[in-house]
């Protein structure tokens, strides 16, 4: 941006109007979020205005003006506070939005400076502020305000706990006369969302995103207020100093380390400049690692006698650049808040928003979880809001920008009845964030869900019966519910127009389903187990049943106790799954699967016979010829169940050296007890050869049979 061109002072009307309305509103935007904490339109989109503005400028070089947005230290300072001049004045940082701007950079610092080391630190988002020690102590802390002058927020800065207000000196690094330590002041993600929730319940305004709540709550009338914020700050720069000389940036960091001042681990130097990119890469792809928010990195010529030597423009210094990563926050209108209505019955409201580009993608919808969470973030419909899409997560409304409300924002309503099927929603248990629609097995929408999760990867794996196949099905009745779809053929599934050919035939695709329906009935357990729609019980936990109970019929018959004495499942899957099977049309649901001929047990190894099926077995204390795993397995071999506790319904209790309270229950309950070579028996010869063996209590009774399961 030199001004070497001036010789083509006819600028285009249109293009000069274009200039002063961009100058005017970033103006705008900058008073909005500098002195009022409280942007109307995103960091992404506001950097976009600014690069527009940069373009005119560069290609009309006449209107630059000493006083353009391009050219100054954005922000300015309010009269809330008191002013004071900053002794070395505060830039701001250039930046790099891509590779080829960041080695553009770096040929600019060599050609100047061929021996340049960069000193590469994370850019925090926050607001940067100015400490004044003197003598060791902090005297005053300034916001940037406009680079020249700041805000007087030094009771605020000392409520801060991470602000020392003396310094520590050492041998290596004394304490200087005087200096200006540049920090950023910011706010951890969390906080704001705790900080959000509290505001809202206390009827205030919520902040739009952590870099404005950490601007909002330094930026207060009320020390106190700041006092109760949490604000945390990590230190990057100086202005002026007496009586320190550092040679490097990185040897000034060792000195602010040392006198006690917070900085951050994640601060390197690299000699080769081939390395920044790879460096670049990899915060891109951390960039959520930390606790707070980062909107880039930023590189630092190491040397102070480099960075003299590049010196600064009237904005920013040449031998620091910002390299920035794509924006993941953006404000849009969130148009309306609609409900889902999920696999088990929650209802989860989400925002309808205006489309708007995150991130290389178009986003319109959000997840808003409960409504609770609505209400916690203080939005409206009709609101501008900031959402964030962070990485592969789904996109989030962060919060409203409340000056920007209009006057008929509304407040979302939970529905009190199913969107889908009409049916009263309610709360599970008292207290219960979520809201459900209680009509399981009959509401479409959740059966469309079930059907969609049975066939997925983790389930059945059954390609060709995805949501549209789902939805095809229910529609034309070929089947009520879940239990229904391993009764398909032919018949039923002509019924459905996807699955029909013109001339009333069952299409390829129908034909393919059944196929991969019949090669379904095989996987194993767990699968089954998966595809049950059991709350809480994803992959892990029904590997865990599937491995201890070995099939379907001892899980369903199994004590809550002893479900959640498997190892993986614990007692709130335990709960789940015993209230699962205690539905009926749950259980005919699995009955209706078995009759389909899907596989209800675990893997068997055929070589054994099935002496122990149906038995469920306890082992406490150590064998000396089997570990707990293989006398397990052996078990499990033979179709019993290896239990990890014992009730009424158990057939034996193996008791090995040093047994545990196990076998005291058994004793209590007179349930058979076998030694060591009564297991071998049992193993080898079944449970009646075993029986003889066994001891019952103190040893005197004989015992009767135990329950076989599936007999009732
Ligand atoms: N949304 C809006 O309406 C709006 C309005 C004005 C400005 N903004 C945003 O504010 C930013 C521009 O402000 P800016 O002039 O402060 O520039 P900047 O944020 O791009 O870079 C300069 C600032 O980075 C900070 N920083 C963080 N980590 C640092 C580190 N390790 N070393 C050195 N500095 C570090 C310092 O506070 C420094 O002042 C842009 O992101 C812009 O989008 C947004
Ligand atoms: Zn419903």
């Amino acid at each position: 941006m030199t001004s070497e061109n001036t010789e083509s002072p006819d600028v285009p009307a249109q293009v000069r109007d274009r200039h002063a309305v961009l100058a005017e509103e970033l103006l705008g935007h900058q008073f909005r979020y500098y002195v009022l904490d409280s942007p109307a339109i995103s960091d992404g989109e506001f950097d976009a205005l600014l690069r527009e503005l940069a373009e005119l400028e560069e290609r009309y070089p006449i209107l630059v003006t000493p006083d353009s947005p391009t050219q100054r230290v954005g922000g300015t300072f309010s009269t809330e506070f008191a002013a004071h001049d900053h002794l070395e004045r505060m830039l701001s940082l250039d930046n790099a939005f891509d590779l080829d701007e960041l080695s553009a950079w770096v040929e600019r610092v060599r050609r100047e400076a061929a021996d340049a080391r960069y000193l590469c630190e994370l850019k925090i988002d926050g607001l940067a502020v100015n400490l004044l020690y003197q003598d060791g102590r902090l005297t005053r802390a300034l916001t940037r305000g406009d680079g020249r002058t700041g805000e007087d927020v030094t009771l605020n800065v000392r409520t801060m706990s991470g602000v020392p207000e003396r310094l520590s000196g050492t041998e290596e690094f004394p304490v200087p006369t005087l200096v200006e330590v540049r920090g950023e002041v910011f706010f951890e993600v969390e906080e704001f969302l705790a900080l959000n929730a509290r505001l809202v319940e206390a009827g205030k305004p919520p902040f739009a995103n952590p870099r404005n709540t950490a601007a909002g709550s330094l930026r207060q009338k009320d020390p106190r207020v700041t006092a109760s914020r949490n604000l945390k700050l990590i230190c990057h720069g100086f202005g002026k100093r007496d009586g320190f000389e550092p040679v490097a940036q990185s040897e000034a960091y060792r000195a602010l380390t040392a006198w006690g001042l917070p900085v951050s681990p994640h601060t390197v130097v690299l000699d080769k400049p081939e390395d920044l990119a790879e460096h670049v890469k990899h915060w891109g792809e951390h960039r959520h690692d930390n606790s707070y928010e980062i909107d880039g990195v930023v590189i630092k010529v190491d040397q102070v006698a480099l960075q003299r030597r590049l010196g600064t423009t009237s904005r920013a210094p040449r031998w620091a650049i910002a390299y920035k990563y794509p924006p993941e926050e953006a404000t849009t209108t969130l148009l309306n808040i609609e409900v889902n209505v999920g696999r088990t019955g929650r209802v989860t409201p989400f925002a309808v928003m205006e489309p708007v580009k995150i991130a290389g993608s178009t986003v319109s919808l959000a997840t808003l979880h409960n409504a609770s969470e609505v209400k916690r973030k203080g939005v409206l419909i009709g609101d501008r809001v900031v959402i964030r899409k962070a990485g592969d997560v789904i996109p989030e409304v962060l919060g409203p920008v409340v000056d920007a409300r209009p006057d008929d924002a509304r407040e979302f309503v939970m529905p009190t009845e199913c969107p889908v099927c009409a049916t009263p929603l309610r709360h599970e248990k008292e207290g219960d964030a979520d809201i459900r629609c209680p009509n399981a097995r009959g509401c479409p929408a959740q059966l469309r869900e079930r059907l969609f999760h049975l066939a997925g990867r983790g389930a059945f794996d059954i390609e060709g019966l995805g949501y549209e196949a789902a939805s095809a099905l229910l529609t034309a009745g070929a089947v009520a519910d879940e239990g229904d779809v391993f009764d398909l053929d032919e018949d039923k599934l002509i019924r459905a127009d996807l699955f029909r050919t013109k001339a009333g035939e069952l299409s390829a695709n129908g034909r393919k389903l059944l196929a991969n329906l019949d090669v379904a009935k095989q996987r194993p357990l767990w699968k089954v187990l998966v595809a049950l729609s059991i709350r809480h019980v994803g992959p892990t936990a029904a590997q865990a049943l599937a491995r201890e109970f070995g099939s379907i019929t001892a899980i369903r018959d199994a004590e809550q106790e002893s479900l959640a004495g498997a190892e993986g499942v614990g007692p709130t899957i335990a709960a789940a799954v015993t209230d699962w099977f205690a539905v009926d049309w749950h259980a005919d649901v699995v009955e209706k699967w078995r009759a389909a001929g899907v596989r209800m047990t675990e893997d068997r190894d055929d070589s054994v016979p099935r002496t122990l099926e149906g038995l469920s077995i306890v082992v406490t204390g150590s064998l000396a010829t089997y570990s707990r795993d293989e006398a397990k397995e052996a078990i499990m071999a033979r179709g019993g169940k290896a239990s990890g506790s014992v009730s009424k319904k158990t057939a034996f209790v193996v008791v090995g050296d040093a047994p545990g309270s196990k076998y005291d229950k058994a004793v209590q309950l007179k349930v058979p007890v076998l030694d060591e070579p009564g297991f071998t028996l049992l193993l080898a010869d079944g449970p009646d050869a075993a029986r003889e063996a066994a001891t019952i209590g103190d040893g005197t009774e004989r015992p009767s049979p135990p329950v076989k399961e599936g007999d009732s």
